[in-house]
């Protein structure tokens, strides 16, 4: 019997977003939890946790209970997954009870990893749980013709993971997964502010720098920007001038990484694909990709076209969105 799938899932360590069939995204908020630890009750779930991170006293605590792309609080990523579900299949108006649902893993996750997504999911009230590799849906998500016997690059940055994928016949034909992504390089700019100013600034902040005056390109007009932290020897609050030169200099260790991951990709290629890799070029997807110039910075260094998905946070989720209706010809989906 042919299961027919409800929701789309793009479990990432950002962001959790939810495609109901025929809807589209009901549900697009920050993957964060906050809990009273002495209830152990959720307190809230998305934009309004996320509010709290680093504000709360001392009995809530705001959690992100994914990390680097995988489930890091399998308990408190269960009750997240329950409250999302219910909440998009609400907006969507739908009245299935036990909804099936496709959601996305990272292609470097182990089967442990995969496993326990699968069952979160289960215990948040879904019936079949079939899971698909995000590059794979983030190809999806952005139109390539992932089915045809072509070169499909695509990388997809997020919050805990990069991943790097050459697709070509529905099937993964080459992949690098890192798990280096969109947080790592806030936690760059975080140790570089402690370093060079002895101020301590918080995850919320240096997410502000990186979106404002983070480049991937050195070749870039200065910019700077006023931030406030704790002065880590006065203890009083203070406000400090970035410059956007010196968090390139932060941020670029980081950005190599990802950068040895698509050439590594690259190279794995089988030669009879690389040259649709040259005409074709490569599609950057997940919010990471919106960091300034790197677009252009991953073109002059790999010297192939490199382009940006139409909506590069959606992607993942417009594309197991998509897969709802076409999941068994995917190959590289696991059950
Ligand atoms: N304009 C921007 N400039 C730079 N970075 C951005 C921008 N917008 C979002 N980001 C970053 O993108 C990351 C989130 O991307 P996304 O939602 O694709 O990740 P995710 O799917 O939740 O994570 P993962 O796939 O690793 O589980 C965050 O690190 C966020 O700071």
């Amino acid at each position: 019997m042919i299961t027919t799938y409800e929701l789309g899932i793009d479990l990432g360590t950002a962001n959790i977003l939810v495609y109901c069939k025929n809807k589209g995204i009901t549900f697009n908020e920050p993957s964060v939890v906050a809990i009273d630890t002495v209830t152990q009750k959720v307190l809230a779930v998305g934009k309004e946790a996320k509010e709290m991170i680093g504000k709360t006293p001392g009995k809530i605590i705001a959690i992100r209970p994914l990390k680097d792309g995988v489930i890091a609080d399998y308990q408190t990523t269960t009750d997240m997954l329950r409250y999302v579900i219910g909440k998009a299949t609400k907006k969507a108006g739908f009245s299935i009870r036990k909804p099936n649902v496709i959601i996305c893993t990272p292609s470097g996750s182990t089967s442990v990893e995969r496993r326990a997504i699968q069952d979160a999911a289960k215990n948040a009230g879904a019936k079949q749980v079939h899971l698909i590799e995000e590059p794979v849906a983030a190809a999806i998500g952005a139109d390539l013709p992932v089915d045809e016997p072509i070169a499909n690059v695509v990388v997809d940055i997020g919050g805990g993971s990069t991943e790097v994928a050459i697709i070509s016949y529905g099937g993964v034909v080459a992949c690098h997964s890192i798990r280096i992504g969109g947080d790592k390089l806030d936690d760059d700019i975080i140790q570089y502010v402690r370093r060079d100013f002895n101020v301590l600034i918080g995850e919320r902040t240096a997410e502000q720098v990186k979106m404002e005056i983070g480049y991937a390109l050195i070749d870039h007009e200065e910019l700077t920007m006023d931030i406030r932290g704790r002065d880590l020897v006065t203890g009083l609050p203070k406000t400090i001038t970035l410059s956007s030169y010196k968090i390139r200099e932060a941020i670029r260790e980081s950005l190599l990484h990802i950068l040895e991951a698509i050439r590594a990709t690259l190279e794995d290629s089988p030669a009879e694909l690389s040259g649709d890799i040259v005409d074709r070029g490569v599609i950057l997807s997940g919010g990471g990709a919106l960091i300034n110039g790197l677009q252009e910075w991953i073109a002059n260094e790999i010297s192939v076209p490199v382009h940006l998905a139409p909506s590069p946070l959606e992607s993942v989720a417009i594309g197991t969105g998509k897969a709802l209706k076409y999941i068994g010809k995917l190959q590289t989906a696991t059950k």
